[in-house]
């Protein structure tokens, strides 16, 4: 898929330099037909500024963003403010995302910077469990937005891109203060210190013996309807919430689950009111470059052990423990089989051990070249909820979460990520994550039920996949 983007306009158009900018932007407007708006992308150099302390010092965290550090590709990104956006749900979602995306990609003007780079904007998504869900969630069901100001940092660079939307009416003077006023405001940003490490909760929190019950009684009704083969997969999830006692700051999480969890893809997308969905997942549901597609069947847990041996026979018990096997095969079938279904051919790596700090998985990787014809968005749909995070039948697995968890998911292994114009994109699962609301926080956890589960044991994994993010919080 590529999505045609009009001729490069290589004016070398500095954002430091607000005449010059003034004037290149009132030229534009000039030429602009009565009702007509246009989409134009700057490229700035920002040197070696870090984008999780631009996060701490412009606050970022009451914005609409989008917040992603990537192990794989050591590439971290910070988006936000509203360029352009689309708020929708249903079952339709994702082909209107698409439609979305390729309006904008086809519309934006890129301008390079004085070195004739030129940072290519990203549109962010965050789509929700479910296609359809209660009005009350803090986050809408499907949001997507070109952002207003976009930081991109790898090995290389860190550039900068800021997405201006221009009509005839737009006041060219105040714009181009606001631009000079920010780019200032982040080139003096400070490295953040790395000091935040105190939890405040002494003690790791539990679920209580009302919510063991009814987890328990859940898993056990589920497991009933796998004994009478309506299912053979369902991943039931548990919520639980927090008083931390103080306003939680993004920033600092997001630093400790740096600290903590460095091989997940860290992540906060915030709601532009307060709230903050935030985490460390090790799941990537996509990451397609260059027309090559990988994916990650992930599933089947065991804890980590503090001595090596111990950890090594915990982590061989895992390779050859059926009921994790069972469950973990489900996710690699799907996949394939999803994949397949859109003619793509994939070859499944061998399975092995992700060991994360506090747990480890069973682990294949996919691979599969990409024809151009298949929208990124297109296989979002096609392989969201996995059986990772769903069950298999998908819709069977479906309707007893929403019979059995007491909770709407809302973002909760869900897919979030972004997709340029050139048909690059990457997507996390929303998994090992907590929705943060001012001083509360809600840590959301989930296991494989399938034959064989022992409803103790998945209470317990659990409760050790909720301990992932609330040590990170304060
Ligand atoms: C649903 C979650 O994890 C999934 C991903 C990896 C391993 C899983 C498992 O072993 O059950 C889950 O399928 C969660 O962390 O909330």
């Amino acid at each position: 898929m590529s999505v045609a983007t009009p001729l490069l306009d290589r004016h070398p158009c500095s954002l430091d330099n607000s005449s010059v900018l003034h004037g290149y932007l009132l030229g534009q407007q000039r030429g602009l037909a009565p009702g007509q708006r246009c989409l134009w992308s700057f490229t700035e150099n920002l040197g070696k500024i870090d984008p999780l302390a631009v996060f701490g010092a412009l606050n970022v965290q009451d914005q609409v963003h989008f917040y992603g550090e990537n192990p794989q590709r050591g590439e971290t990104i910070l988006a936000f403010g509203i360029c352009q956006s689309l708020r929708i749900s249903g079952k339709y979602r994702f082909r209107l995302a698409q439609q979305f995306a390729e309006d904008c990609f086809q519309r934006l003007v890129p301008i390079g910077n004085a070195q004739g780079r030129s940072q290519r904007p990203y549109i962010f998504c965050g789509f929700s469990f479910f296609d359809r869900s209660s009005n009350r969630n803090p986050f809408a069901n499907s949001f997507l937005f070109l952002p207003q100001i976009q930081v991109v940092k790898t090995s290389q660079h860190c550039l900068l891109s800021w997405q201006v939307s221009l009509d005839s009416n737009t006041d060219i003077i105040d714009l181009v203060d606001f631009i000079g006023a920010m780019l200032s405001a982040i080139r003096r940003v400070q490295p953040a210190r790395d000091n935040h490490t105190a939890p405040m909760l002494a003690r790791a929190p539990r679920l209580t013996a009302i919510e063991v019950a009814k987890l328990s009684t859940a898993i056990a009704s589920s497991l009933e309807e796998i004994a009478q083969q309506r299912l053979s997969k369902v991943v039931l999830a548990t919520a639980l919430d927090l008083d931390y006692g103080c306003r939680f700051n993004t920033a600092h999480c997001l630093q400790r689950l740096r600290q903590q969890y460095g091989d997940c893809h860290l992540f906060s997308w915030g709601n532009g009111q307060g709230d903050c969905f935030v985490g460390a997942s090790p799941e990537r549901l996509l990451s397609l470059h260059n027309q090559q597609l990988v994916t990650d069947a992930l599933a089947g847990s065991a804890p980590r052990a503090a001595d090596v041996q111990g950890d090594r026979q915990l982590g061989q018990q895992l390779l050859h423990n059926p009921k994790e096997l069972r469950e973990h095969q489900a996710v690699l079938d799907y996949l394939l089989q999803r994949l397949r279904a859109l003619g793509l051919s994939p070859q499944a790596s061998s399975l092995k051990l992700l060991k994360l700090a506090n747990i480890q998985h069973l682990w294949t990787q996919i691979q599969a070249p990409l024809p151009p014809h298949i929208h990124p968005l297109a296989l979002v749909e096609q392989l969201h909820p996995t059986p990772a995070v769903a069950g298999v039948p998908v819709a069977i697995a479906e309707d007893l979460i929403r019979r059995h968890e007491t909770f709407d998911r809302n973002l909760y292994a869900a897919p979030l990520g972004w997709l340029d114009s050139e048909g690059n994109s990457e997507f996390i699962v929303g998994i090992r994550s907590a929705l943060l609301s001012r001083n509360r926080a809600r840590l959301y956890a989930g296991a494989g039920i399938v034959a064989g589960s022992d409803p103790l044991k998945e209470v317990a994994e659990i409760e050790l996949k909720l301990q992932t993010l609330w040590r990170s919080l304060i």
